[in-house]
């Protein structure tokens, strides 16, 4: 299922951080959100998983307003890993993740053998199957990170909301997760300080900057040593990632690019 977000602003308490943003993530394609602290990530993608309400635009799910949806059909489509991990479960890992199953059970209804597989795999498919009668509390952020996503999956979600998935998981597990949400060819939005992981995994990215969306299209065109001055305010150089050809950026982690660019610039948009 496809996701439109049509001129999309949003504010916390009458301020305006998120203004007529435009994208499309498309079906079965990995989307980012790329762009420096405070520029609206997560604002965005909290009004796709419906825990804010736009002050102007909509957010479409295959054409339809989401917010027309009732809950559980749009937990149904929808599933999402947000920033404000909760970690104070006092619930086994199982429990946790079994909790991704609600919106296909009935009030109070255990679980039945669909269920049970879905957990499974899930936790499989995370690398923490063994840790299943663990209590989530007394996992590592990099395991309650994984374990969260686990649920995500759970979910059977035709769109996956992903705010910083990589967060706390080592290299080994970054890589396994990405190549996991490539694997899965479903529609996924992710945010990412990972550029370079964004470059590699991403179809297409989308910049935001003080909360505009100011370039967009494939990280090839995207990522230029321009953008990344103007935007993130760094030195870096483009070049082919010698085992994969993707895109790699050489950051120059001397010196800063000069002054940072206080507002939005005018950045050419590939659409
Ligand atoms: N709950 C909130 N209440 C008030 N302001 C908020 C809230 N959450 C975020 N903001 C503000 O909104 C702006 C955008 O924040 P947001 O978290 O969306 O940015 P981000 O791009 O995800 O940042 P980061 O890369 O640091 O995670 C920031 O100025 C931030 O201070």
């Amino acid at each position: 299922m496809r996701i439109d977000i049509e001129d999309l602003s949003v504010a916390y308490a009458g301020r305006t951080v998120v203004a007529g943003a435009r994208l499309v993530a498309a079906e079965g394609e990995i989307t980012g959100l790329v762009g420096p602290n405070g520029s609206g990530k997560s604002t965005l993608l909290r009004t796709v998983y419906r825990h804010l309400k736009p002050t102007a635009g909509r957010v479409l799910l295959a054409g339809s307003d989401l917010r027309e949806l009732s809950a559980v059909q749009s937990a149904r489509h929808v599933a999402a890993l947000p920033q404000e991990r909760q970690s104070d479960f006092e619930l086994t890992v199982h429990e946790v993740v079994a909790m991704g199953r609600t919106p296909y059970k009935r009030a109070f209804a255990g679980d039945d053998a669909t269920d049970r597989d879905t957990v499974a795999r899930a936790l499989a498919d995370v690398g923490l199957a063994a840790a299943a009668g663990r209590r989530f509390t007394a996992l590592s952020g990099g395991e309650r990170q994984r374990v969260l996503l686990a649920r995500a999956f759970c979910q059977e979600p035709d769109v996956l909301v992903l705010d910083e998935p990589t967060n706390h998981l080592d290299i080994r597990h970054q890589v396994e997760l990405l190549a996991l949400l490539r694997a899965q060819r479903r529609t996924t939005l992710v945010s990412l300080h990972d550029l370079n992981a964004a470059a590699s995994v991403c179809d297409r990215l989308h910049v935001l900057h003080a909360g505009a969306v100011i370039a967009s299209g494939p990280p090839r065109e995207v990522l230029t040593p321009a953008l990344l001055a103007q935007v993130f305010g760094v030195r870096a150089a483009v070049v082919d990632h010698p085992l994969t050809g993707d895109p790699l950026i050489a950051f120059d982690h001397r010196a800063p690019a000069g002054p940072k660019t206080p507002a939005p610039a005018e950045v050419p948009t590939g659409g």
